[in-house]
């Protein structure tokens, strides 16, 4: 498989608070990565990082073999699209002018749209099942409405990369399904940050564990649904069944007795500086 990303030694700090350390690993084209690990682990900045958001980080990142640093910010428009945690405020567009601004990378903002324009946004919504709510105010959908037209916006950005970061947050398990059978479907290269472990299993091709700012693993979903990697990480009892109708194995965290429990939160707050 074709070399998307590549990631050397990348690190990032504020403050001289290392957020993240030295992470390496390839991105290849059409794999789809779930990064995952505790709050605070740097998943967030890692995105920010790869979408050169962030000014200051140090180590190589490589987009299609070439620096990120040497990408105009239109540039990477065209072969990045992201869909943040919360959908944007967006109170007077309707759902057809959101998805045409996945247009943008390529023109004016008031340019007239030609037939190939019209013909991408039509397609985009019919992919995501919204063509019929169009001329809806995009504010007046639901929250997994909202995630399918800014999927939808991607598309039209004929986005190589698909960077989601919680793009099950607030969903109910109808949409959470519905979203990522779609984002999987779109067959382009897709990293997400995910929290729920066993979704992450289902849908994506590798994981990335983050703990502390560290890449703590990198592999297959089999490999990283250790279960005693991730009671370390997510400082919980974790069991592991792999006897899943799918084949997929699903992870499951219980509550410790009240000392281990203790313990583990202390060992977070120290480290994290949060009980989050
Ligand atoms: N701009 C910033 N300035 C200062 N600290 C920051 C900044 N961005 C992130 N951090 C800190 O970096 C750490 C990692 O944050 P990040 O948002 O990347 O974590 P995360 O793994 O995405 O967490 P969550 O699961 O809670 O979303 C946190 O301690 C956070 O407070």
């Amino acid at each position: 498989m074709n070399k998307l990303i590549s990631v050397d030694a990348l690190s990032w700090s504020v403050n001289k608070h290392n957020i993240l350390n030295g992470i390496s690993f390839d991105i290849c084209q059409g794999d789809i990565i779930g990064i995952i690990g505790p709050n605070g682990a740097g998943k967030t900045s890692l995105l920010k990082c790869l979408l050169n958001q962030h000014k200051n980080w140090q180590g190589t990142i490589k987009l299609k073999n070439k620096a990120l640093k040497q990408y105009k910010p239109h540039q990477l428009a065209q072969i990045f699209a992201l869909v943040g945690q919360n959908p944007p405020a967006i109170f007077d567009l309707k759902v057809y002018d959101v998805v045409r601004m996945g247009l943008l990378p390529y023109k004016a903002l008031f340019a007239h749209d030609n037939q190939a324009d019209k013909k991408a946004i039509t397609q985009a919504l019919e992919k995501v099942g919204l063509l019929a709510s169009q001329q809806q105010f995009f504010n007046t959908l639901s929250g997994g409405e909202q995630q399918r037209v800014l999927i939808a916006k991607a598309l039209v950005q004929k986005a190589q990369v698909l960077i989601l970061d919680e793009p099950t947050n607030h969903l109910d398990i109808f949409y959470q399904h519905q979203i990522l059978q779609l984002v999987k479907a779109l067959n382009i290269t897709v990293i997400m940050t995910i929290h729920d472990l066993n979704l992450a299993a289902q849908y994506c091709s590798r994981l990335l564990l983050l703990n502390k700012g560290h890449l703590v693993s990198n592999a297959s979903v089999t490999k990283v649904l250790n279960p005693e990697l991730l009671s370390q990480v997510f400082a919980l009892p974790c069991y592991r069944d792999d006897a899943q109708p799918n084949g997929v194995p699903r992870v499951y965290f219980y509550p410790p007795s009240d000392d281990n429990h203790n313990h583990a939160v202390t060992q977070r707050w120290q480290v994290t500086g949060t009980t989050k």
